[in-house]
C-alpha cells in the first residue's frame, strides 16, 4: 500500500507516491502561472491547483504501475496564507491573493493600530502584508460587492481538499498564518475576528495536521485515478511539512528551506519564547509542538528570476557551472534578493533588490554567485536573530530546491558558520504531507517513530572556518545595503509598473 503527499507549492504542484518504507516509488509535478497584474500583486487561480492536482495524481500513478485501490490515505502541504474567498456554492469569488503579494500595508498598519499588544499576545506574529487577515480586510475595503457574497475563507491547500472531499477544513499549523488565530488555545480567535467584522462562521473548523477528514469523491476519483473513498487527512502548512520532511521534531533541531522563498525554522516546544515579532511563531505540524522562523520572500524566486530573465534556455547546473570557482565576494559583487519586498528581517513591502559593485569584468557566473549570495545572507540574517535570542542551532538541515546545488550547500554552510545536513532524496515538503498521511493511517504510533524510517540523512557538511570568516566580513557589508537604498527605493516607487 501506499501513501500520497501532495506539495501544492508556489511555482508547481508535486505529487509523492511514497511506501511503507518511506521509498518514494514515483513523483509528478504540474506548474501553473503567478499571475502579476502589478507591483505588488500576486494572484493565482485556484482551479489550476486542481487541475493540476488530479493530473499529477494520474501521472504518478500511472509511472508506478499502481491503481487507485494501492492508495491508503492522502495528505498536503500548502503555500501559507494565501486567501481563497468562496461564495455560499464553494465557488471562489476571485483569484486567490498569494502570501508574496504585498498590497495590503494600510491594513498592517490598520490591525496595529486596532489589536495594540494583543496581537502579538493572542497571533504571537505581527501584521505582516503577507498574511491572510489584512487581505480579507483589503477585499472588504476595495471589493465590497464581492466580500458582501462571501461565505467561507479557506487557505489553498484547503481548498484543493475542499473539492477531493467536500467538506471546508483547516489545520492547526496553516490557520497560525491566518492571523485569525489564537495560536496557544488553537481556536479562533474572537477577538480578533470581533474587531475586524470578520463572522466566525467564515472561518474553516480547525483540526490537528493528521487528522482524517473525509474520504475522496466520486468526481475527484474519476478526474485523478484515486479510488472512491480513499482516507484523505488535513496536511499542514508547507513550512511545517518541510519541518516534518526533515525530521525537525525535537528541541535543537533547525531547518533552512530555500524554495520560492526561503526559510530559516527552529523547533519550539512552547509558544511563550518572547521574539518580540521579529521571527513568526506557527504551530507546528505535529500535535503541541511550535516551530519559529525568518522568512526571505524572494530566495529561490531571485534565482529563478535571474534565470528566467537572463539564461531562460538554461538548466540550473548550466546557469550555475563556474559559481563555484568564484571566491566569496563574487569578485565585489553583492545582491539583496528585495524582488518582492522583504519579510525577515526588514518587514518592508517597498524596498527592492539591487546590485552594488557591479563591473565591467564580472561575467554572468559573477552574478550567479551573487546571487547565491545574497540570497544565504539574507537567510542568515534569521540566524544570527535565533542566535542572539538564545536559540540552540547545532546544525541545520537543507531542503528545498536551493538545497540541489553541492556549491550553495557548502555555502550555507560557510555563512551560517554550522555544519548542514543533505538528505537522501530530499523530497521537501511533501515528504511531510506524505509521512502525516501515513501516521494518520496508523503505519507508525508516532510521527517521530515515522520520521526514523522515512528520513534519511545522506551527509553533513562542515563549514570552512576561514570561509566563515571572510564570509563575516562581507555579511557587514551586505547589511548596510537595505538602508543604505531604502530611501532611494521609496523614490522610486512611484516609478513602478
Ligand atoms: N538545481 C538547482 N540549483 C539551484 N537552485 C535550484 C535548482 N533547482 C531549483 N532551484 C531553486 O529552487 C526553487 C524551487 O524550489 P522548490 O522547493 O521546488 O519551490 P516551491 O515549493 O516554492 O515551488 C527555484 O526557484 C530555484 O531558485
Ligand atoms: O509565506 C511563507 C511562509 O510564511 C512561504 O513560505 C509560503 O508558505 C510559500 O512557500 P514556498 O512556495 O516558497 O515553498
Amino acid at each position: 500500500m501506499y501513501v500520497l503527499g501532495v506539495d501544492l507549492g508556489t511555482s508547481a504542484v508535486k505529487v509523492l507516491l511514497v511506501d511503507r518504507t518511506g521509498a518514494v516509488k514515483a513523483e509528478a509535478t504540474s506548474v501553473y502561472p503567478l499571475i502579476q497584474e502589478k507591483s505588488g500583486y500576486s494572484e493565482q487561480d485556484p482551479a489550476e491547483w486542481v487541475s493540476g492536482t488530479s493530473n499529477a495524481i494520474r501521472e504518478a500513478l500511472q509511472k508506478a504501475g499502481a491503481a487507485g485501490q494501492d492508495v491508503e490515505g492522502i495528505s498536503f502541504s500548502g503555500q501559507m496564507h494565501g486567501l481563497v474567498l468562496l461564495d455560499e456554492a464553494g465557488k471562489p469569488l476571485r483569484n486567490a491573493i498569494l502570501w508574496n503579494d504585498t498590497r495590503t500595508t494600510k491594513q498592517c498598519r490598520e490591525i496595529e493600530q486596532v489589536l495594540g499588544a494583543d496581537l502579538l499576545g493572542i497571533a504571537k506574529n505581527p501584521a505582516l502584508e503577507g498574511f491572510t487577515l489584512p487581505k480579507l480586510l483589503w477585499v472588504k475595503e476595495h471589493e465590497p460587492e464581492l466580500f458582501a457574497k462571501a461565505k467561507q475563507f479557506v487557505l489553498p491547500k484547503d481548498y484543493v481538499r475542499y473539492r477531493i472531499c467536500g467538506e471546508y477544513h483547516m489545520d492547526v499549523s496553516d490557520a497560525a498564518g491566518t492571523l485569525l488565530l489564537d495560536v496557544k488555545r488553537k481556536q479562533w480567535s474572537e477577538r480578533i475576528a470581533d474587531a475586524f467584522g470578520i463572522p466566525l462562521s467564515m472561518c474553516p473548523p480547525i483540526v490537528e495536521a493528521h487528522a482524517c477528514v473525509g474520504e475522496v469523491q466520486a468526481e475527484f476519483a474519476q478526474a485523478s485515478g484515486l479510488a472512491a473513498g480513499t482516507k484523505v487527512f488535513a496536511g499542514g502548512a508547507d513550512n511545517a511539512c518541510g519541518a516534518i520532511g526533515a525530521g525537525i521534531l525535537k528541541p535543537g533541531m533547525a531547518m533552512c528551506s530555500i524554495g520560492t522563498s526561503g526559510v530559516v525554522l527552529t523547533y519550539a516546544e512552547t509558544c511563550d519564547q518572547d521574539f518580540g515579532g521579529k521571527v513568526h511563531l506557527f504551530n507546528h505540524g505535529k500535535e503541541q509542538a511550535y516551530y519559529a522562523m525568518g522568512v526571505t520572500l524572494a530566495a529561490g524566486y531571485s534565482m529563478s528570476w535571474f534565470k528566467d530573465t537572463f539564461a531562460p534556455e538554461a538548466s540550473y547546473e548550466e546557469l550555475l557551472a563556474g559559481v563555484e570557482d568564484i571566491p566569496p565576494g563574487a569578485g565585489g559583487l553583492l545582491f539583496t534578493p528585495y524582488l518582492v519586498g522583504e519579510r525577515t528581517p526588514h518587514a518592508d513591502a517597498v524596498i527592492r533588490g539591487s546590485f552594488i559593485g557591479l563591473d565591467g569584468s564580472h561575467k554572468r557566473s559573477h552574478i550567479g554567485r551573487a546571487v547565491m549570495e545574497g540570497i544565504t545572507f539574507s537567510l542568515h540574517e534569521s540566524v544570527e536573530m535565533f542566535r542572539e535570542a538564545g536559540v540552540e542551532m547545532n546544525e541545520i538541515v537543507s531542503i528545498g530546491g536551493g538545497a540541489k546545488n553541492p556549491t550553495w550547500l557548502q555555502m550555507q554552510a560557510d555563512i551560517f558558520g554550522l555544519p548542514v545536513v543533505r538528505l537522501a532524496n530530499e523530497q521537501g515538503p511533501g515528504m511531510g504531507a506524505a509521512m502525516l498521511a501515513a501516521y494518520g493511517c496508523g503505519w507508525f504510533p508516532s510521527l517521530e517513530a515515522c520520521g526514523e524510517q522515512f528520513v534519511q540523512r545522506a551527509e553533513t557538511i562542515q563549514p570552512n572556518p576561514a570561509r566563515t570568516e571572510e564570509y563575516r566580513n562581507i555579511f557587514a557589508i551586505y547589511q548596510q545595503v537595505y538602508s543604505q537604498t531604502k530611501g532611494l527605493n521609496d523614490q522610486l516607487a512611484a516609478f513602478r509598473a
